[in-house]
């Protein structure tokens, strides 16, 4: 199993005390799913995703991430496994301002060491970004912008890719379109995707769905 989540409990500290976000949340993905992750805002979508990632620990429950158990690894460990099995698209892009579109797009495959050059113009040409290869994060519209995120994210061949609304800065046609090159693309490589939304129409795109209500998967 790529990812396996058992049992998983997060608080944060509030005015009134602790607040469970999640309470007992269980899933799994195998290598080649696509799962949606909906539920109201503030249901802790984003918290699991931290989660899944190694981002954040758990206060108590089990994360399995390619047969590796991320509660027990160091700093360092969770920080390797992120580079070289996870890729996020957050919905903060966290381009790198000095670097222009080509770069941006190469840099994660080359922390990850899985760079190829092909790929990435592959990548780019099908995000529709040839053209804009040599300009930088700047000089492009926040659509373009998503779209370098999500072809960064995918350079690198992650096992899992966590995309957090990745589409939510693009307009409907664009968004589905976006999203359907994504699933392909994913496909393609095999990885394993959980994408939270907010949109029925992508949700229903995706080979499984988890809705978490009240602390866990309804
Ligand atoms: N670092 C934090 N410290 C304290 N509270 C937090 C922290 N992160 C999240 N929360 C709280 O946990 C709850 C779940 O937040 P989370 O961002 O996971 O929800 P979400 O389902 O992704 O929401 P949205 O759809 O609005 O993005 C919220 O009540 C939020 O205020």
């Amino acid at each position: 199993m790529l990812l396996t989540i058992d049992d998983l409990h997060k608080s944060y500290p509030g005015a009134e005390g602790l607040v469970t976000v999640l309470d007992g949340v269980s899933l799994e993905l195998a290598a080649g799913e696509t799962m949606a992750l909906t539920g109201e805002s503030g249901s802790g979508k984003s918290t699991l995703l931290h989660l899944a990632g190694g981002l954040d620990l758990p206060d108590r429950g089990r994360i399995l991430l390619a047969g590796t158990d991320v509660a027990g690894l160091d700093d360092r460990g969770r920080a390797r496994l992120r580079r070289e099995v996870v890729g996020v698209v957050f919905q903060q892009f966290n381009l790198i301002p000095s670097l222009d579109v080509g770069a941006n797009i190469a840099f994660q495959a080359r922390l990850a060491g899985r760079h190829d050059a092909a790929w990435c113009r592959d990548l780019a040409a099908r995000m529709g970004l040839a053209d804009h290869l040599g300009k930088y994060p700047e000089q492009l519209s926040g659509g373009q912008q998503q779209r370098v995120a999500i072809a960064r994210t995918l350079a690198a061949r992650p096992a899992l890719v966590l995309a957090d609304e990745p589409t939510g800065n693009l307009d409907e046609v664009t968004a589905a379109s976006v999203l359907e090159l994504m699933l392909e693309l994913v496909a393609e490589s095999g990885a394993g995707l959980l994408m939270v939304t907010h949109s029925e129409r992508l949700a229903a795109a995706m080979g499984r769905r988890a809705h978490l209500a009240r602390g866990r998967v309804a």
